[in-house]
């Protein structure tokens, strides 16, 4: 029996996963998830120092002349303590004089004769100078478990002089097709023939989302060149196939994994396109039977195997999340099923792709978001917010529109 979106949701986020780890230099922890939390070991900054290159100086001797003591640069150990009426040079990031209470920017002052300067602008107590722990405080958490490791967390790690931390290994994904009509890319095809685009798709994408995966070949339409391949796939995290669910005397996927002692967790979505997705496990492998129609399968992997892949990467952001944008044009279906629908989003609006049959190929080529309408809505107005689902969101475009006001 078909579930609801919802469950289906429900059931992949709450899934039980074996998740492994590793301990990795920082420079090699770009995109894996954070395994153990990690918590600063220093105040930072770790001592108080100016922000400008100028003069220290008691704040209270800010109307004398005042005159030049000491120099102190960036990474000196200097402990002079400044004098009633004098001052010390200091450059940005330099520790400033125990006894100092406000810094005076170099163009804010007038050289004297004697070494002594005087102060020509208006000073405020403690002003440039930059405090131990403002920025960071000690034993703060700096990474929670969970979190993905991108460069500001890897700026933050290198600022507490963190070399190795404890992330999670990559995911094992394996994918595969069946379908003795399908040939591989690098493959001599007939008239008659098709190629597999699945399995590269697949392949991508897994890899885009983080996973370490693998490609094992391609069966035959039967159910023992099936059996083979997912023998050979066990040691996975995820297995991916695509086509035999539906009905056709060919499926024999269904068939195959029922003999090696298939769990189904659940058969059919209540979701067009894509319904007849079939998950499951076979010992500690999940198994993802998508529909053999690309675009069907592309969308049903956006919404569920996407969640599936946040679980196994062990990212703690495991739901899907919405940016509102505005319908281009109006838009009609019929009401009946939950359904998928891809497009483009240029940041105001969301334009319905025209093209959009389960079997298609080309798509998502030129598509960037998807949103999912209730099985109610019969149509959408134009202008109408709506909830979009990003796809791929590097968020720049080839258009050039004044940077403030967008026009
Ligand atoms: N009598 C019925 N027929 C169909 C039903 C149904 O309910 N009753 N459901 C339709 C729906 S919905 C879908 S989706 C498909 C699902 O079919 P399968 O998952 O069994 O996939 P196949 O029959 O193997 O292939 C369908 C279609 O996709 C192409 N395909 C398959 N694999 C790939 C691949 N790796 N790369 C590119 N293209 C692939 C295949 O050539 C077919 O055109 O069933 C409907 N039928
Ligand atoms: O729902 Mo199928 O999944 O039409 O393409």
């Amino acid at each position: 029996m078909a579930i609801s979106v919802n469950t289906a949701l429900d059931i992949i986020t709450n899934i039980k996963t074996n998740l492994k780890y590793e301990i990795l230099p920082i420079e090699n922890c770009l995109n894996r998830i954070c395994a153990k939390e990690i918590v600063a070991n220093s105040y930072l900054p770790k001592f108080d120092n100016s922000a400008m290159d100028g003069y220290a100086i008691i704040f209270e001797d800010k109307d004398e002349e005042l005159k030049i003591i000491d120099t102190i640069f960036a990474g000196d150990n200097n402990t002079k303590l400044l004098e009633k009426n004098s001052c010390i040079k200091i450059m940005t990031g330099a520790r400033i004089p125990q006894n100092a209470t406000a810094i005076i920017p170099k163009e804010d002052t007038e050289e004297l004769n004697d070494n002594k300067i005087k102060i020509i602008q208006k000073v405020n107590k403690f002003q440039h100078i930059r405090y131990i722990g403002e920025d960071i405080k000690k034993d703060e958490v700096l990474v929670k478990i969970g979190e993905e490791i991108n460069f500001s967390k890897i700026t933050l790690l290198a600022s507490q002089g963190i070399s190795h931390i404890k992330v999670y290994k990559r995911p094992k994904i394996v994918v595969f097709a069946s379908g003795e009509e399908l040939k591989l890319h690098y493959e001599k095809i007939e008239d008659y023939q098709i190629y597999n685009s699945n399995t590269p798709t697949f392949l991508a994408r897994a890899k885009e989302l983080g996973c370490e995966v693998t490609f094992i070949g391609q069966a035959k339409d039967t159910i023992e060149a099936i059996k083979e391949l997912i023998l050979n796939s066990l040691d996975a995290d995820l297995i991916i196939t695509s086509g035999g669910v539906s009905v056709g005397d060919a499926d024999f996927t269904k068939d195959a994994f029922k003999e090696l002692n298939f769990e189904t967790i659940f058969e059919g979505i209540q979701i067009k396109p894509g319904k007849p997705t079939i998950f499951g496990k076979i010992k500690d492998s999940y198994i993802l039977n998508l529909p053999g129609n690309p675009l069907a399968s592309a969308l049903i992997f956006e919404l569920f195997g996407r969640v599936l892949i946040q679980k196994l990467i062990g990212s703690k952001d495991i739901f899907h999340n919405f940016i509102y944008g505005k319908m281009k044009d109006d838009f009609k279906t019929k009401k009946g099923r939950d359904t998928i629908i891809p497009g483009y989003f240029d940041g105001e609006y969301f334009d319905i792709s025209q093209k959009r049959s389960p079997g298609m190929v080309s798509t998502l080529a030129s598509c960037n978001s998807m949103i999912v309408i209730t099985d109610k809505v019969e149509n959408i107005k134009k202008d109408n917010f709506i909830k979009i689902l990003p796809i791929n969101w590097k968020f720049f475009s080839n258009t050039n529109k004044d940077f403030f006001t967008h026009e």
